[in-house]
């Protein structure tokens, strides 16, 4: 089975080409003010059209406008919205509509029971990002570096098309892959050596340890 990786949170030359030449499905730019990731839409669009045929370009937003949204969709040409904000079922399907553009819903996850919200997307979102909820006081909605109990993801359908992320890194992403066994993986802070500015040992490291984890499936 195909494993998608999307190395999130780019904002450079180097740090896209060390994406790319890894392998990640897809690359993801930050369309949110108070984030160290954040990335002008306009510079995001120059580092997507590198990306061009080689990774998916998903752009980031989080309750996001239809102002901001015509501006990056203008600028950068996404091939996926993530909507990681608050955004209701009917605002995700006014989103599809508008852009013509796969949605990947952002949830967050805690217990067992924060599975309940993915109920009112299904058929509306085209994927899932199972991420974990933000600790207290936190700006930030996701690019926290927080795992969750990866267990509670053991029961969902076997089909459900999703990415999980949430303070995945080198060293954990085996253990989480061997308990949820999802169908993507999205990490962002644990391919950084501080807040914003992406590590390219970091990102290496990150995709020879999913490629070990894979072959230890295998065996
Ligand atoms: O990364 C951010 O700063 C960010 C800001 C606003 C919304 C989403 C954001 N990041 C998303 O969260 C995941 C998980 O991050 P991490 O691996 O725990 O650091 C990241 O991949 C983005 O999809």
């Amino acid at each position: 089975m195909a494993l998608d990786i999307k190395i999130c949170g780019l904002k450079t030359d180097e740090a896209l080409a060390a994406a790319l030449d890894n392998g990640a499905s897809h690359v993801g730019f930050i369309f949110f003010a108070k984030s160290p990731r954040y990335i002008h839409p306009n510079d995001a669009g120059r580092l997507r059209a590198a990306a061009r045929g080689r990774a998916a370009a998903v752009a980031v937003t989080v309750d996001a406008d239809d102002a901001f949204l015509d501006e990056i969709v203008t600028a950068m040409a996404p091939d996926m919205l993530q909507l990681h904000g608050a955004e209701s079922p009917e605002r995700v399907t006014e989103v599809k509509a508008r852009y013509q553009l796969p949605v990947m819903k952002a949830l967050s996850l805690r217990a067992a029971d924060d599975l309940t919200a993915m109920a009112p997307y299904r058929g509306i979102a085209d994927r899932f990002l199972l991420d974990a909820k933000p600790p207290k006081g936190s700006d930030l909605p996701g690019g926290n570096g927080v795992t969750f109990d990866w267990r509670i993801l053991s029961g969902l359908d076997a089909g459900l098309d999703y990415m999980l992320s949430g303070g995945l890194n080198a060293g954990n992403v085996g253990e989480a892959m061997a308990i949820a066994n999802p169908p993507g993986l999205d990490i962002s802070s644990g391919v950084e050596s501080a807040p914003g500015v992406k590590d390219v040992r970091l990102i290496a490291e990150f995709f020879a340890a999913v490629r070990a984890a894979r072959k230890n499936r295998a065996a």
